[in-house]
């Protein structure tokens, strides 16, 4: 069901971001072009493996998982939040620190309530920095985490709650490899 992911992580590009060996991918960059069939092929990967019971909204976090949330939002009918990395100060706000393996910097949750229950989805784990954050963030405003994935993991991050990967890679010798799918 995957073969369109596959096939495109497994020719990416990998360069060096610092010390990091980052790879470039439609999914996870947007360039140089995102396929409209790559995108159908992971949302409905997505709506496959997340549980989407009594789900009242979707969250990603800017940038990278806006386009994977709004196909998934329109997939599935669910209201999509958007954290942002620059703050609105609207009541409520919700403001957490961010670290990846190449970045540092904030991002502002607004628009989830407690109590509500939500669906995290982003594009990918590495240090797991990122998910740790958006997690953080919605415990402040109560929201219950209903289920987790990303399309792409890397490494084996801890994020202190389980996580769901459609594919696991492994990047090295400045190639990307799928070492497993789980679907
Ligand atoms: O597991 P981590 O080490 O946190 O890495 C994963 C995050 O890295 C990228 O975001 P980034 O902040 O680089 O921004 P972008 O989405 O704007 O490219 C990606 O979109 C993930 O959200
Ligand atoms: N595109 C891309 N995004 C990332 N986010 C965290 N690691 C990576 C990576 O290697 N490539």
């Amino acid at each position: 069901m995957l073969e369109r992911l596959i096939r495109s992580l497994e020719a990416s590009p990998v360069m060096k971001r610092g010390e990091y060996d980052y790879f470039i991918h439609p999914i996870t960059d947007g360039v140089p072009l995102v396929e409209p069939a790559l995108l159908r092929e992971v949302g409905c990967a997505m709506v496959r493996v997340l549980d989407l019971s009594g789900v009242d909204k979707i969250v990603v976090c800017e940038a990278m998982g806006i386009h994977i949330g709004v196909a998934f939002s329109m997939m599935t009918d669910i209201p999509l939040v958007v954290v942002r990395k620059r703050s609105y100060n609207l009541p409520g706000e919700v403001a957490v620190h961010q670290t990846t393996g190449y970045s540092k910097g904030e991002l502002y949750l607004n628009g989830v309530s407690a109590g509500e229950r939500v669906v995290i989805i982003d594009d990918v784990c590495s240090t797991g920095g990122t998910l740790r954050a958006l997690i953080s963030a919605l415990g402040q405003v109560g929201a219950e985490i209903a289920d987790i994935c990303v399309v792409i993991s890397r490494g084996d991050a801890d994020i202190g709650r389980p996580l769901k990967t459609l594919v696991r890679v492994d990047v090295s010798g400045g190639r990307v490899r799928v070492v497993d799918t789980c679907i």
